[in-house]
Formats: C-alpha cells, structure tokens, sequence
C-alpha cells in the first residue's frame, strides 16, 4: 500500500508521517509532499526509522511525483487559523490550494481514495468534489472530509468526566467541522448516561476544542498533534480496509444521499473500494434533533460556496 501525504512538512504532516512510518503494515511506501523545500529532508529523517515502510520526499510545485501509484492521499496542505479567525476565514487561501492538489491527484492517482484536513472542511471537500468531477474521475465513495479529530476529542472529554479509560468510548459525531456543525451524538455512547446539563456542556466543549487549541497556541497555530494522530487513526483505517479487514467503520465528512445536506459526516463501513455502506445515525435525542436542524443551513451555505469556487 502506498499513502502520500501532501502538506508534509507542516504541523500536522510531520506528526502524521511519523505515525505512519511506524504504523503502517510492512511492505507499505508513505509519500511526502509539500511546497517547502525541507519536505526531503523530512522524508531523510523518518527513514532512519527501523520500520519496513519506504518514505520518499517531494518539493517544489508538482505534486505528482508524490502522487504515483498511491492507494490513499492525505491532504492537509494549506493555511491554519490564528486567535480570532474562523475556520471559513481560511478560505480565500485554502480553497486555491486545495483545488490545485485535487487536479493533480485526478490526473496522477484518480483512483486513490482521498482524505481532505485541510480547512474549512465543510467548503473544501466539496471543492474537492467538483474538481473531480470536472475532471471526470469523482467517486463519491472515495472522497472523505476527515473529521476524526472531534471524535477522538468527544472520547477524550467523555471518559475523563465519567471516569473511563479513552479507549472504552467511542462518540459518533456526525455533521460537519465546524462550530454548530460539529454534532457528538452522546445518547449514542454506550456504558454511559449523562445529565442535560453534562450534554449541552460537552457539546460545546467538542464544538469549540479547535478554538481551544488556536487561543491555547496564542498565534502559533492550531491543532497538529491531536490532528495527527486522528489522521493516523483515518488513514490507517483506510488501509485496513483496502487490504480487506472487515467491518472497518468510522465517522467521516462525505457525499451521501442528501438527507440532510449533500455532505454530511457519518458511520461508514470502510471496504476495497472506500465506502460500502453510510450507516444512518440512529435514533436521536431532543436535544440531538434540535442541534441538527439548526446546522443545516450554516452546512448547505458552506457547501455551495465550494460548489461554486469550482464552477
Ligand atoms: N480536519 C481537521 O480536523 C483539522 C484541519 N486542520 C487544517 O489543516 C491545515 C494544515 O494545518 P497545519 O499542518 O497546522 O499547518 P502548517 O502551516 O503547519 O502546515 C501546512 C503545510 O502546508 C504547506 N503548503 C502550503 N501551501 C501548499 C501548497 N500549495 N502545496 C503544498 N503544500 C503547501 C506548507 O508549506 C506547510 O508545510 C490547516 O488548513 C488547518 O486548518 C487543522 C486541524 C484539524
Ligand atoms: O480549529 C482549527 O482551526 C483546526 C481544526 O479544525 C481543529 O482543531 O478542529
């Protein structure tokens, strides 16, 4: 198996890579690709790691090189936010870049299954998507908008406050990622209950964890390595199911049939050819309901405006 991760060299690539050079199954090949001119130098470091995975380095403008023969393409190239941005404030910078790398991964390695950090997710796969599809190779089954990171914050958060190893928990969060659009789906946590007021607090906890980590890095960033290791739990997820691992299931942002919004990040069973089957999700709370009812129109606005950067 081949994994490329483009935006390499940043925050989240470099802790990405790293998991991956020693967490991916023998034999595989990781591929390292940013602008920067250190992106080799990265790949030199990690393959001084003693693991049986090769890595490779790419600088410069073409992607490409990256790009050949991969079965899986990581993308968090791009801009992250500073105290006092909104993810949609990266836009005007991430939305070029993202559209650039999409056209490079339809022309090099159409049938790799694709997984997009760069923010504002919401907006950029959906870019994605329409760029794809003009280049007429888009799988709705092979583009994933990873939202893993506010899964495993809900785990995180969930098993401190009830006294649970972070392993025990598993939240469905399902929507999208950002803000409101961020919904964990705490009825849903089996072996534990909550209050209404533990909900509506956790919510928002879940909700503003990227926030958290921006004011927290006070200008240096956001969330790299937390966010790498939520794509290593991703990525990995993938590979397994490519190699034929069966009932491999998790949350991602991804075109579904339009129920609530044409993408919608929920359970999927991961298999050969990316998706197999969009879990629905389940039951929902009062308070759940509420809470996607009222996302849905700050969603459909972000999908439209990648809809239309494309067009
Ligand atoms: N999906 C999610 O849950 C999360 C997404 N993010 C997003 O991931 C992105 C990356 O974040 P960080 O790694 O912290 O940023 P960073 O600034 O540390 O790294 C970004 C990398 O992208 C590279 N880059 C910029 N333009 C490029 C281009 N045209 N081609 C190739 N590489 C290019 C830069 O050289 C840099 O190495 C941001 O947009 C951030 O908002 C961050 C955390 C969570
Ligand atoms: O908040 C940000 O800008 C980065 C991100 O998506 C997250 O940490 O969830």
């Amino acid at each position: 198996m081949k994994v490329a991760v483009l935006g390499a060299a940043g925050g989240i690539g470099q802790a990405l890579a790293l998991l991956l050079k020693t967490q991916l199954p023998a034999g595989s090949a990781l591929s390292l690709y940013d602008i920067a001119p250190v992106t080799p130098g990265v790949a030199v470091d990690l393959s001084h790691i003693p693991t049986a995975v090769t890595v490779e380095g790419f600088s410069g403008e073409d992607a490409t090189p990256a790009l050949h023969g991969a079965d899986v393409v990581l993308i968090s190239a791009g801009v992250a936010r500073k105290p006092g941005m909104d993810r949609a404030d990266l836009f005007n910078v991430n939305a070029g870049i993202v559209r650039n790398l999409i056209e490079q991964v339809a022309s090099t390695a159409p049938k790799a299954l694709i997984g997009v950090i760069t923010n504002p997710v919401n907006t950029t796969v959906a870019i994605a998507a329409e760029v794809l599809k003009k280049a007429g190779v888009y799988d709705k089954n092979r583009l994933f908008g990873v939202s893993t990171l506010d899964i495993i914050r809900a785990n995180t958060f969930v098993a401190a406050l009830k006294g649970k190893q972070p392993n025990e928990i598993e939240v469905p969060v399902v929507g999208g990622h950002s803000g409101v659009t961020i919904l964990p789906l705490l009825s849903q946590v089996k072996g534990v209950s909550f209050s209404e007021q533990e909900v509506a607090d956790l919510t928002k906890r879940i909700q503003n964890a990227g926030t958290e980590v921006v004011e927290a890095k006070a200008g240096g960033g956001s969330a790299t390595l937390s966010m790498g290791q939520a794509a290593a739990r991703f990525g990995l997820s993938l590979i397994r199911a490519l190699q034929g691992e069966a009932n491999v299931v998790e949350c991602a942002y991804v075109e579904g049939d339009g129920e609530y919004a044409r993408f919608f990040s929920q359970p999927l069973l991961l298999g050969k050819n990316g998706i197999v089957e969009r879990r629905p999700l389940g039951t929902l709370s009062a308070f759940e309901q509420q809470a996607l009812n009222g996302m849905l129109e700050t969603l459909k606005k972000d999908i439209s405006q990648g809809e239309e950067f494309v067009k």
